[in-house]
């Protein structure tokens, strides 16, 4: 009850910071990415005039004050012992599984009506690829953050929404993955095809990235599948190691049939390394991607591994465009400054006022059909950089 305590008054100590817009302190905890965060205070206080004073919580860029204060909120936690390794949203992200019962159940069952999906026909392979694909795009409307962690499942059928929900993908790069990965499943070269999946969302949204991972091994349009994950709870919603193995556990362990077959085929995947989870804490600080050879290097060297990696969810693609106020129309390459490991695709619903890579005249239109187009997450993207 004293840890819950410290805890609570260190987040009302925040709450109070944000809501009276004091300026933003330094982190007074000893965790391995403190040093890093306090050096970056340090160059958002450099990028100011003398007569600014210090950075605030209203003034400063959006990136940097929000995935501040999931570092505070983890702050508040860390230095509450015996509670220090509390995950604040669990409850949460649990509910939201447990909430998509029905169509994680649906989703299970015709993931394993289409085994063994190698010996699909090739059209009906690209036209499953393309389904789970659009599956996994809309999963991350499921997310917890955008509601202010209020209830965000999946009890619609999804399946069988995919044709009316087609018009609102803005750009569709799917056919660039399909010539990437179905070049090499025909040459069968590289004998190892790597696909990284930088995750985002727990619950539903995971669900559909572990369908989509099973589908691409079970296809043979790749062999390995590694999964990037958050090191401290995030964003609410975003996945953690924990998050991950509590999924595949209740997966497995459920009365439904085809959810337990699929889980036990999970955990016989990561027991014989073919899939692979990573957590790095590069991926909780508030850099931008191109600064990640300088801020990460190892990990942007593991990046380099992989044949594809895709980016899921509205925070990665903040991240990957340096969170700029880009003109809608400048090409998705140029603003990803520099930031090229690998061929590499975001698959993102849009909640940010942040999108590249449009038709002249686009934005336009649709700002006159739904001016909240940016913001509700009711579109999606799939898009695509690198050479094929
Ligand atoms: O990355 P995700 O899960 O798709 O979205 C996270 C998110 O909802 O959080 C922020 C609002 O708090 C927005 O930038 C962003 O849309
Ligand atoms: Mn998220």
């Amino acid at each position: 009850m004293e840890a819950e305590k410290k805890a609570i008054s260190l987040l009302s100590k925040l709450r109070n910071e944000v809501q009276t817009d004091k300026p933003i302190i330094r982190l007074a905890d000893k965790w391995v990415d403190t040093d890093i965060w306090n050096q970056y205070l340090e160059h958002e206080q450099s990028l100011l005039d003398e007569s600014d004073g210090e950075p605030h919580w209203f003034f400063s860029p959006w990136l940097f004050v929000e995935c501040y204060m999931y570092r505070r909120i983890h702050e508040a936690v860390i230095q509450s012992p015996p509670i220090h390794d509390f995950d604040v949203f669990k409850e949460s992200k649990d509910e939201n599984f447990f909430e998509s019962q029905e169509s994680i159940d649906a989703l299970c069952m015709h993931l394993e009506q289409l085994k063994p999906a190698r010996d699909l026909h090739k059209d009906q392979l690209k036209d499953e690829l393309f389904k789970l694909l659009q599956i996994s795009l809309w999963g991350n409307k499921c997310d917890l953050s955008l509601s202010g962690g209020k209830s965000s499942s999946q009890k619609t059928d999804v399946m069988n929404s995919l044709e009316g929900l087609k018009p609102f993908i803005l750009i569709n790069d799917t056919e660039s993955l399909w010539a990437l990965l179905s070049k090499y499943k025909k040459t069968a070269k590289p004998p190892v095809v790597r696909v990284d999946i930088v995750l985002d969302n727990s619950g539903f949204e995971l669900i559909t990235d572990l369908v989509l991972s099973d589908f691409l091994l079970s296809s043979e349009l790749a062999t390995e599948i590694h999964f990037h994950g958050k090191s401290i709870p995030w964003f609410v919603s975003d996945v953690t190691v924990r998050d991950f193995n509590w999924i595949l556990e209740h997966v497995r362990s459920s009365s439904q049939k085809s959810m337990a077959t699929c889980g036990a085929d999970w955990e016989n995947h990561v027991k014989m390394g073919r899939w692979i989870y990573h957590d790095h804490i590069f991926w909780t600080l508030p850099h931008p991607y191109c600064e990640m050879p300088q801020v990460a290097p190892d990990l942007y060297a593991e990046l380099q591994k992989a044949h594809l990696i895709l980016f899921k969810g509205d925070l990665n693609y903040r991240k990957l465009m340096s969170d700029r106020k880009w003109e809608f129309t400048i090409p998705f390459h140029q603003a990803l400054c520099g930031f090229h490991p690998a061929p590499l695709c975001s698959i993102r619903t849009l909640k940010c006022e942040l999108q590249v890579g449009l038709q002249p005249g686009e934005a336009e239109r649709l700002m006159a059909s739904d001016p909240h187009w940016l913001t509700t997450g009711k579109y999606g993207i799939f898009q695509f950089d690198g050479p094929l």
